[in-house]
């Protein structure tokens, strides 16, 4: 029922009904603003480093629980909890926590607790690219990109947690030595409810290129060639559906949970929203989140140079493609500044008086360097494919919003996805409460978009997952659990002609990607040669 995304902390509690009875947040910068992160990060001034103060997340689990509290939550009834962190990022406990992790003081905020528990104040997260030289040697050490996607289901990423902790290990060897246990974002929390240190589950794992996807153990290649000793620190991988424990007995002191409440292995945003979406297979999820993500149900996964394969979270069995894109909202809301006056509104009007396909208008939005494709840079091209510098502020929306679809089109189709007659897509994330940007996404996939009653998937897949929890062992699937749960609700769906405007726009738009990769990609190796 927990989730702690980059922007802030928010809680979904369901009875037994599935019916939200619950929803609550906590926003960093605002509600915590002695931290003083943009965005619940700091950017550093290398402009790659990205952390976010690991006692701030703490903090923010005190505020909200407080706030459920005052609000006369009934803690007792709860019989299982479980949660969902921002992907990839890592937590640094420092030899010795184990002892004040278990044995907080019930009187006391845990953020009080826990504060000298960290060797490394400030997690690396998934914003983070400081690590190509990590990732270079972990893709030699293994045989090459694909081997290790092969592997790990991913080729070497900056923000992967692996590459991460050889960072830590290679600038500061003292600080790692002191660690004494490395959680994901997502099995911190769990241990904070635990009151032990959380296994990190199979789902969240394969975010690492540190997991053997297939056979679901720790590569001792992968391990060996980021920092020594790693496999102790880690801990063993578990199933995302497993019963932890129950909670510690700090929260039924301090708020009343009941002893018997299970902890349900917590996992990543992206995996907890596989489940909250209920996806099924054929359909395709986005999230429009901070990051985009697009993701897909997959039997049997090939993993490639692009795109991640990550263990599914409701079915040890099978798995999930992924595609991230940084250039998500906070692009957009860019864009909606400079161009609609910084309202949704009016951004939105935009929309609505430019035409499908934009008159040929395309561009690319990259402020920050992109994960697919590894491009940056804002780019134009008018309808004779010249590049131009500016365009008329609707036509920059329209063409904003065009061009992040028609990549998330291109790539999912890179992976092997064919849109289909039956395909669904399901919209979730802040901009899904958007229709007009839903509306050039059915139009630019031709396909009609589904949302749910909460923007907030991955919380809600989160409380699905630990009511699975309580039943997995008996085989029951995740789909049998939900089945009660509210169908995703019809958004929108293709504009009539809309199609072939996109299917055209699709064409024009792969070309100049793929010349622009390889610009980009060329300008960077002249730059290092
Ligand atoms: N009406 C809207 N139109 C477009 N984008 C919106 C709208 N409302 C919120 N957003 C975007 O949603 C983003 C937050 O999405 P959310 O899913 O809550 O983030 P997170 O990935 O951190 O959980 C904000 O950055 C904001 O840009
Ligand atoms: O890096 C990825 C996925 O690979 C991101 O999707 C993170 O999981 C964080 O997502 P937000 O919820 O903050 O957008």
């Amino acid at each position: 029922m927990l989730r702690s995304p980059q922007a802030g902390l928010k809680v979904i509690a369901v009875d037994e009904q599935l019916r939200v009875i619950y929803e609550d947040n906590v926003h960093f910068d605002k509600d915590l603003p002695e931290f003083k992160t943009q965005g619940g990060v700091y950017i550093h001034s290398d402009r790659l480093t990205v952390t976010s103060p690991v006692l701030m997340w703490v903090k923010a689990l005190d505020m909200i629980l407080e706030k459920m509290k005052s609000s006369g939550f009934n803690f007792s009834q709860v019989r299982a909890l479980s949660g969902a962190g921002q992907q990839h990022g890592s937590v640094y406990w420092k030899k010795g926590s184990i002892e004040i992790l278990k044995n907080a003081s019930s009187e006391l905020p845990l953020h009080q607790s826990l504060k000298a528990c960290f060797s490394v104040a400030n997690s690396p997260i998934w914003m983070d690219s400081s690590t190509a030289s990590q990732c270079s040697a972990l893709e030699k050490a293994v045989g090459g990109a694909q081997r290790l996607a092969s592997i790990t289901g991913s080729r070497a990423y900056e923000r992967f947690t692996g590459n991460q902790i050889a960072k830590i290990y290679s600038q500061n060897p003292e600080v790692y030595m002191q660690t004494e246990r490395i959680s994901l974002v997502s099995s911190f929390a769990a241990s904070l409810f635990l009151g032990a240190y959380a296994p990190i589950d199979y789902s969240d794992g394969s975010g690492m290129n540190l997991l053997q996807i297939w056979e679901k153990v720790w590569s001792a290649s992968c391990l060996d060639a980021c920092a020594p000793g790693l496999e102790e620190k880690l801990g063993c991988p578990v199933p995302s559906h497993s019963v932890l424990g129950p909670i510690c007995p700090y929260y039924s002191q301090r708020y009343g949970f009941s002893p018997d409440c299970k902890v349900v292995a917590f996992t990543g945003d992206n995996p907890a929203s596989l489940a909250g979406m209920r996806l099924q297979e054929g359909d395709i999820a986005i999230s429009l989140g901070t990051s985009d993500t697009l993701f897909l149900w997959i039997q049997e996964p090939t993993p490639a140079l692009e795109g991640h394969i990550l263990c599914n979270p409701v079915d040890s069995r099978t798995y999930m493609a992924l595609l991230c894109f940084k250039n998500g909202s906070l692009m957009r809301e860019r864009i909606r500044d400079d161009c609609a006056s910084g309202s949704w509104d009016e951004f939105s009007k935009a929309l609505s008086s430019t035409a499908a396909g934009n008159n040929g208008n395309l561009g690319f939005y990259f402020d920050v360097m992109e994960i697919t494709p590894e491009a940056v840079g804002i780019h134009r091209f008018n309808k004779d494919n010249q590049k131009v510098s500016g365009f008329p502020k609707e036509v920059e929306i329209r063409a904003l919003i065009e061009g992040q679809f028609m990549a998330k089109r291109i790539h999912a189709e890179k992976l092997g996805y064919k849109v289909m007659s039956r395909t669904r897509i399901l919209a979730t994330g802040g901009a899904s409460h958007n229709k007009k940007i839903l509306q050039v996404l059915s139009d630019v996939f031709n396909a009609p978009v589904y949302t749910i009653d909460t923007t907030n998937s991955a919380c809600l897949g989160s409380a699905y997952r630990a009511i699975h929890g309580l039943v997995a062992e008996t085989n029951v699937s995740l789909a049998d659990v939900v089945k009660l749960a509210p169908e995703p609700r019809l958004a929108v769906t293709p504009t009539t002609g809309a199609e072939e405007v996109s299917k055209l726009g699709n064409t024009i738009f792969l070309l100049i990607s793929c010349l622009l990769q390889n610009v980009v990609v060329m300008n960077s190796s002249s730059k290092t040669d």
